[in-house]
C-alpha cells in the first residue's frame, strides 16, 4: 500500500528533516531485513543492536526514506532522511498513520498487570462476542478477530502488526478490541499512537527483572499506559494491589476501582471457591462461574466492570460471563478417566504459583498429596527461580524441578538457581528431572487416586524452546498421555 511520506509522518515529532517528504513510500519496515523496493525504514535502538548499524543495507535493499535519532554524516542521495528524539515512538505513531488510525474506529481496552491478562482479555472478548457484537482480541495465547484465530507471538505484538491487526479488525466490522499490553511493549513504545477507550490494572508482582532491573522501573513501565490514557477514557485498577492507586497518580482519565477487600466502585465477595468453580457476590448478587481460584475473581470482576464501563446491561453480562470457560492452560483439569486430579496452569510468576498452589491447598480434604511438576523460563528474570522454587516446595507434598523453555541457557544452570530456594529440610521432597516429558511422567508414577498433580508454567504452550529451535510440547496432552499410561 502506497502512502505520502508526509502523510504517514503526520503528528510525529520531528528534529531535521533532509530531503522530499512529497515522495510515496509503498511500505513501513523497522528490520533491514524485510525492507522491500521504496519503504521507509525506521531505525530503532533495541536490547541487542542498534537498527541505525542497518541503515546502509536497508538503503541496498531499496529504501526510499529513514526515520532515526541521529543524523548520519553523509546521508544517501535520493533518500529522505528524517530525524526523531525517540524511533520506537515515532514507530508507533507512523504504524497508526499507515494502517489508517483503526484503534481510533475501535472501542479499545487494554489490560496490563504481572498475571491475569491473558484471561480478563479472553473473558472480555468472549463476553463481547456472546453479547453479539463483532469483537477482537490480541493475547499472549492467540490473536482473534471476530472468530478468525492468528497465531501470536508476544503478548503485545510489535507496532506494525498490532495495527495492521486492528485494521483488520476495523475492516471486519470489529466494534470492540481487547488487547493485552505487556511493560515490555509500554517500554518499547509497541503502543504509541493507539487511542484507548479504557486501561485496566490487574496486580504488579516480581517478575521481568531481566528486563526492567528495578521493581520501580517495572511499576514505572505500567503507570505509563495510564498516564498516557485521553480524558475521554477509563482507568480501572485493583485497589486489593497497593500500587493500584499509583497506576492512577497522573492519569488524566476517569478514575474506577475494583476489589475484594476495600471499598471500590465494584466490589465482590467470594462466596464459594471449589472444583466447580467460584460463586460470587458481586455488588449484592450471587453469581457461580466456571472459573476456578479467588485469583480468578479479580479477573472476573474486572471483565465485569469493563463491561459495565462500556454500558451493557449489567444481567446480560453476569449472565454471559457465568457461562464462560477459562483460556486454554490456565487452571485446565486434565481429564483422563482416573481419580487423580490433573492441572496445568500458565504460572511462571512467584504470585501465580503461589496462588495456584494456595488454591489447591484450599480444596485439600483429606491425605491427598500435591505433587507439583515446574520449571523456570531461560533467557527470562533469574531472581524468580529460588523465589519460585521455595513456593513449590512451601505448598506441595512432592517437587519435581524441570525444564521449561531454557532457551539459550544451560537447562542445569537454571534448574541450580532453583534449588537455591529449597531449605535443607525440603530436599527430601524435591527431585529434579530436567527433561519435562519425563518429570510428568514420574509425577504420574507417584500420584494416587484422590492425588493432585500441577504441572504448571507453559499452560497453553506447545513447544519446548531449547537452543532457538522449538522442538513440539504440549504439558496437556503429555500429561493425559502418561496419566492413561499408569492407569492401565
Ligand atoms: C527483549 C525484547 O522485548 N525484545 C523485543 C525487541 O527486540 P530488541 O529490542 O531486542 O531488538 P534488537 O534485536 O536489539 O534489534 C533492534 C532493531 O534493529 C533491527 N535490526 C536488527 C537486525 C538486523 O539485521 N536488522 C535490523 O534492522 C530490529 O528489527 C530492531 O528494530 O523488539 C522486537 C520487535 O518488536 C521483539 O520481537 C523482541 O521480542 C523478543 C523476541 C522477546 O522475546 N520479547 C519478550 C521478552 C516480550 O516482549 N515479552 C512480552 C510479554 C512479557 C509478559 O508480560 O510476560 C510480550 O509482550 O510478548
Ligand atoms: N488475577 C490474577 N492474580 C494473580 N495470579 C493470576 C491472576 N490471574 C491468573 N493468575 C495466574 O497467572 C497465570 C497466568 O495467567 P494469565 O495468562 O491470565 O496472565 P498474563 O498476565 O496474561 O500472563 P503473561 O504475562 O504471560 O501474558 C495463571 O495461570 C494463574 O496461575
Ligand atoms: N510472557 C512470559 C511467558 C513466560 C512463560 C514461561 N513458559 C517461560 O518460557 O518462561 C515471558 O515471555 O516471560
Ligand atoms: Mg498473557
Amino acid at each position: 500500500m502506497k502512502m505520502l511520506l508526509k502523510d504517514i509522518l503526520y503528528k510525529v515529532n520531528l528534529t531535521s528533516v533532509a530531503g522530499d517528504m512529497g515522495l510515496e513510500v509503498t511500505g513501513v519496515q523497522f528490520d533491514s531485513r524485510k525492507v522491500e523496493k521504496g519503504n521507509l525504514f525506521v531505525a530503532v535502538k533495541g536490547t541487542q543492536v542498534d537498527g541505525h548499524e542497518y541503515i546502509d543495507q536497508a538503503i541496498k535493499q531499496g529504501a526510499m526514506a529513514v526515520v532515526c535519532e541521529e543524523m548520519p554524516f553523509e546521508p544517501a542521495k535520493d533518500v529522505t532522511f528524517v530525524a526523531t528524539k525517540n524511533s520506537s515512538h515515532a514507530l508507533g505513531i507512523i504504524a497508526s498513520n499507515y494502517h489508517g488510525n483503526p484503534s481510533a474506529k475501535l472501542k479499545l481496552v487494554g489490560v496490563t498487570g504481572t498475571n491475569g491478562k491473558t484471561t480478563t482479555v479472553t473473558l472480555l472478548y468472549k463476553l463481547f462476542r456472546s453479547l453479539g457484537y463483532h469483537a477482537g482480541m490480541l493475547s499472549t495465547v492467540e490473536n482473534v478477530i471476530n472468530d478468525k484465530i492468528i497465531p501470536s507471538s508476544h503478548t503485545t505484538p510489535d507496532a506494525l502488526s498490532l495495527n495492521e491487526l486492528m485494521a483488520k479488525m476495523v475492516k471486519e466490522k470489529c466494534q470492540f478490541a481487547f488487547m493485552e499490553v505487556s511493560s515490555h511493549a509500554i517500554d518499547q513504545n509497541r503502543i504509541a499512537g493507539l487511542s484507548f477507550d479504557g486501561a485496566v490494572f490487574m496486580n504488579i508482582s516480581h517478575d521481568h527483572l531481566d528486563y526492567h532491573t528495578t521493581f520501580e522501573n517495572y511499576i514505572n513501565s505500567k503507570k505509563r499506559l495510564f498516564d498516557e490514557l485521553p480524558a475521554s477514557s477509563f482507568a480501572l485498577v485493583n485497589l486489593d494491589d497497593r500500587r493500584g492507586q499509583i497506576m492512577l497518580q497522573n492519569t488524566k482519565a476517569a478514575q474506577y476501582s475494583f476489589g475484594l477487600k476495600f471499598m471500590t466502585d465494584y466490589k465482590a465477595k467470594v462466596v464459594t471457591n471449589s472444583y466447580q468453580g467460584l460463586e460470587l457476590d458481586i455488588n449484592g448478587q450471587s453469581v457461580w462461574f466456571r472459573l476456578i481460584g479467588k485469583f480468578n475473581a479479580y479477573n472476573l470482576l474486572a471483565a465485569y466492570a469493563v463491561a459495565e464501563l462500556l454500558h451493557e446491561d449489567r444481567e446480560e453480562v453476569l449472565m454471559m460471563l457465568s457461562g464462560l470457560e477459562p483460556a486454554p492452560g490456565r487452571f485446565e483439569v486434565i481429564q483422563a478417566g482416573s481419580d487423580i486430579i490433573a492441572l496445568v496452569d500458565y504460572a511462571h510468576t512467584p504470585d501465580a504459583l503461589e496462588n495456584v498452589l494456595q488454591t489447591i491447598d484450599g480444596f485439600r480434604s483429606g491425605n491427598e498429596q500435591v505433587i507439583t511438576v515446574v520449571g523456570c523460563g531461560g533467557n527470562r528474570d533469574k531472581d524468580k527461580r529460588p523465589v519460585m522454587a521455595s513456593i513449590a516446595v512451601k505448598w506441595s507434598d512432592k517437587v519435581i524441578f524441570t525444564d521449561d523453555n531454557p532457551r539459550d541457557e544451560e537447562s542445569k544452570d537454571i534448574l541450580d538457581d532453583m534449588m537455591k530456594g529449597v531449605g535443607k529440610s525440603f530436599v527430601k521432597k524435591t527431585l529434579v528431572i530436567s527433561d519435562r516429558k519425563e518429570a510428568i511422567k514420574t509425577a504420574c508414577s507417584m500420584a494416587n487416586d484422590h492425588d493432585i498433580i500441577l504441572v504448571a508454567g507453559k499452560g497453553h504452550e506447545d513447544y519446548q524452546e531449547i537452543k532457538g529451535e522449538k522442538m513440539p510440547f504440549d504439558d496437556r496432552k503429555i500429561l493425559k498421555e502418561m496419566l492413561e499410561l499408569f492407569r492401565s
